[in-house]
C-alpha cells in the first residue's frame, strides 16, 4: 500500500549506506523507494517496518540517519508516515557555542520548504497563554449579538478591514463557509496614497486603521490583538532570516523588503460545524476551499478541532491536524516567485467537519512592505555551495513545471470562476488561468489586487475613482493603460 505522502518525487535515487535501515528501489516504479527501518520512532529495536515512498528527497534525511541523530531519525519517519513535520525552533534560537544546532534546524527548514511548503513550528517563543488568550477572545467576539458585529463590518473600512459575515468572503468564486475579522497594522492613512493614481500607487490606500469591537463589550479585545501580531511578527521576522539562511543567503537577505513596515494581515475566524449532507450524507462542505496563499509566509494557529489539509503531488489530502503549543507555517506565492519555484506554495483547504463544535482559527500572513518589489533568485549558488547539490538546474525548472501544472489541475478542475487567492503563478508577470490572473513582482499590487477581487462593493464605495476590470485590477479610468502605477490583466 501506498502511503499518501506530502514529498514530491523526484528523478534521482541515491541509496545511502545506513545500519539502521534498508532503502532500495522499488522494482515496479523506480521513482519508489522501499524503506524497512529497523527502529521505532524511539530508536528501540524494533520489527522491520516497511514504508514504500514516493520521494527520493527524504534521501539526505535518511543518510542523516546512519550518524544516529534521533530527531532526524523521527522526522524521516514522521515524513515516510505522511505527516508534516514539527520543526523546533529552539534549535534556531540557541545558536551560541551551538552553530551545529542551527545548521541542522536550517538544513530541515530547506527540505520542508522544497519538498513540501508545510511544516509546524514549536518553541516559537510567541507566549502561549497570549495564543490561548486570543482565541479565547475569538470565541467571546463570535458569541457577540451580530448587530455589534456588523457594527465594525468590513465594508466600512476603505482598507478591506473589519467583520465578515459568514459567506461574506470567497476562494475561487465559492463562499467560505467562517466568520471572520481582518486587521493588518494599525496605521494612519496614507492620505496621500487616495490623491492622483497618476503618482500615487493605489496599494498606499491600503496603509490605514483597524476596526475594534466597542471597549465596552471586550475591553481587552484590541490590547491582545495588537501584541499578537506584534510578536506573530517578530516570529516571522525570525522565519525569514533562518529561510534566507536556508537558501544559502546572508541572514539579512530578505530585510529590506520587511524590516521598515511588514504589510502583515491577521485573521481571527469561526468556521460553524457542518450543517447539511446530500442523501448519501456525502456533501462536502469547505470552511475555505482548496487555495494557496498569495503572500510571503502564513503562520496559523488553530484550536483542537481540525479540518486543516494540504495536498501533495498525487493529489491527496494530507491532514494538518491541531498539535498544542506548535503554529502550522505554509509558505506563499510571493516566496516561491522570490525563490523561482525552488520553495512550494502548496495547496491547502479547510473541511467543515460534522459534529457540534465551532473550529476557531487565528491565520497571520506576515508579507512585505507594500512597495517591495520581488525578484526571482538566482539559485545556481545552491548548487554551487553544494546545498542541493543533487539538483541539476534544468531540474529545479522541470520541478517548477510539475508544481504549475499540479497547481492548474487542482484549482481549475475544482474551481471554475475566479476569486480571492486562485492565482498560482510562480515567476514574475506571468498568468495562470488561461491569462486571468497576473502575479507582478510589486507586492502592493498584488494585495490590492487580491482585495479588490474578492470585494469590488468597498472598491466602489471607498475609491470610486478606480474601476476594478474582471480580474479584479484596478486603476483610475483614465490610466488604465498605465502600467507603471498599477498592471492590468492580460
Ligand atoms: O483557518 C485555517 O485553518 C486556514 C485558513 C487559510 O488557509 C487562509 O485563510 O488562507
Ligand atoms: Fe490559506
Amino acid at each position: 500500500m501506498e502511503l499518501p505522502s506530502l514529498i514530491r518525487p523526484r528523478a534521482s535515487l541515491l541509496i545511502p549506506k545506513c545500519a539502521s535501515l534498508q532503502v532500495f528501489p522499488d522494482r515496479i516504479c523506480t521513482e519508489n523507494l522501499v524503506c524497512c527501518f529497523r527502529e521505532n520512532l524511539f530508536g528501540k529495536p524494533c520489527s522491520l517496518r516497511r514504508c514504500e515512498t514516493r520521494f527520493p528527497r527524504t534521501l539526505p534525511l535518511v543518510r542523516d540517519l546512519s550518524i544516529g541523530a534521533m530527531r532526524t531519525r523521527s522526522l524521516a519517519i514522521a515524513q515516510a508516515a505522511g505527516e508534516v513535520a514539527v520543526l523546533d525552533m529552539a534549535e534556531y534560537y540557541l545558536a551560541e557555542g551551538r552553530e551545529e544546532s542551527r545548521t541542522r534546524f536550517v538544513a530541515e527548514l530547506r527540505e520542508h520548504c522544497h519538498d513540501v511548503g508545510f511544516f509546524y513550528v514549536k518553541n516559537h517563543g510567541v507566549s502561549l497563554p497570549l495564543c490561548d488568550s486570543i482565541l479565547s477572545m475569538a470565541r467571546d467576539f463570535f458569541d457577540l449579538p451580530s448587530d455589534v458585529k456588523i457594527g465594525m463590518d468590513y465594508s466600512n473600512s476603505a482598507q478591506f478591514r473589519g467583520y465578515m459575515k459568514l459567506g461574506v468572503e470567497n476562494t475561487a468564486g465559492i463562499p467560505d463557509f467562517r466568520e471572520q475579522i481582518e486587521f493588518g497594522p494599525e496605521e494612519d492613512v496614507d492620505t496621500g496614497g487616495f490623491g492622483d493614481c497618476h503618482v500615487y500607487p493605489p496599494y498606499r490606500r491600503l496603509k490605514g486603521p483597524n476596526q475594534w469591537p466597542p471597549e465596552t463589550c471586550l475591553p481587552s479585545f484590541r490590547p491582545i490583538v495588537m501584541e499578537f501580531m506584534k510578536q506573530m511578527g517578530s516570529l516571522s521576522m525570525h522565519l525569514m532570516q533562518a529561510l534566507a539562511l536556508s537558501l544559502g543567503l546572508d541572514q539579512g537577505y530578505f530585510d529590506a523588503d520587511f524590516k521598515c513596515s511588514p504589510h502583515y494581515q491577521l485573521k481571527v475566524a469561526r468556521y460553524p460545524p457542518k450543517l447539511q449532507t446530500d442523501s448519501e450524507g456525502a456533501v462536502e462542505v469547505f470552511g475555505v476551499g482548496p487555495h494557496s496563499d498569495t503572500g510571503f509566509l502564513s503562520l496559523l494557529l488553530q484550536d483542537q478541532v481540525g479540518g486543516l489539509q494540504a495536498q501533495n503531488v498525487s493529489g491527496d489530502w494530507i491532514d494538518v491536524p491541531p498539535k498544542s503549543g506548535t503554529f502550522v507555517v505554509n509558505l506563499g506565492e510571493m516566496l516561491q516567485l522570490a525563490t523561482n519555484g525552488y520553495y512550494l506554495a502548496t495547496v491547502h483547504r479547510v473541511l467543515s467537519l460534522p459534529g457540534t463544535a465551532s473550529r476557531y482559527s487565528v491565520p497571520f500572513f506576515f508579507n512585505p512592505q507594500l512597495d517591495a518589489e520581488i525578484k526571482s533568485m538566482d539559485l545556481m549558488h545552491l548548487i554551487s555551495t553544494g546545498l542541493d547539490n543533487e539538483i541539476p538546474s534544468h531540474e529545479i525548472e522541470s520541478r517548477y513545471d510539475l508544481f504549475r501544472g499540479e497547481q492548474k489541475r487542482v484549482c481549475e478542475g475544482e474551481r471554475s470562476s475566479p476569486g480571492r487567492r486562485n492565482g498560482f503563478v510562480i515567476k514574475g508577470g506571468e498568468s495562470t488561468h488561461g491569462g486571468k490572473n497576473k502575479l507582478h513582482s510589486l507586492f502592493g499590487t498584488n494585495a490590492f489586487k487580491s482585495f479588490a477581487r474578492s470585494h469590488p462593493e468597498v472598491v466602489r464605495c471607498h475609491h470610486p475613482d478606480l474601476v476594478v476590470d474582471s480580474n479584479g485590477l484596478a486603476a483610475a479610468e483614465n490610466i488604465a493603460s498605465d502600467s507603471s502605477l498599477l498592471q492590468l490583466g492580460p
